[in-house]
């Protein structure tokens, strides 16, 4: 195994994520999951739940960088108006909605049962 080339490929993926901190949908993400996080220290989680958390927290920002990925190439592909290229920014788009309904969903389950 080249380490070298490990490290490298980790800074080159590290820049994506400094990258994609300039979206504002990133960065509404981040701030939704400090807030988790910060409700869930105040509230009291157990192992399995902050697992759970973190786990969905993790997924809807992966969900979101490849969705800013995608962006970039159709940008790069079709600079142009193309309803190819639409499809493939709405369905990318949907993607990272469906991630984020989820996490919604999975929220008001762990939580709602200890505030109510
Ligand atoms: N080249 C294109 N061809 C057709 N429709 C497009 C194209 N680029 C964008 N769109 C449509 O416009 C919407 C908004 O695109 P826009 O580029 O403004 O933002 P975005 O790429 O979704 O996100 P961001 O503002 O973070 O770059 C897209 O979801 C898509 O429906």
């Amino acid at each position: 195994m080249n380490v070298r080339k490990f490290f490298r490929s980790f800074r080159y993926a590290m820049e994506g994520i400094f990258t994609a901190v300039n979206e504002q949908n990133f960065r509404f993400h981040l701030v939704s999951a400090i807030i988790v996080i910060i409700a869930g220290v105040l509230t009291g989680l157990t192992i399995v739940e902050w697992s759970i958390i973190v786990l969905i927290i993790f997924l809807v920002i992966g969900a979101e960088l490849i969705n800013t990925a995608i962006e970039r190439v159709v940008d790069l592909a079709s600079p142009e108006f193309h309803p190819i290229a639409k499809q493939a920014k709405d369905i990318a788009a949907g993607a990272v909605l469906v991630f984020a309904l989820a996490s919604v969903i999975i929220g008001l389950l762990i939580f709602l049962p200890k505030w109510l």
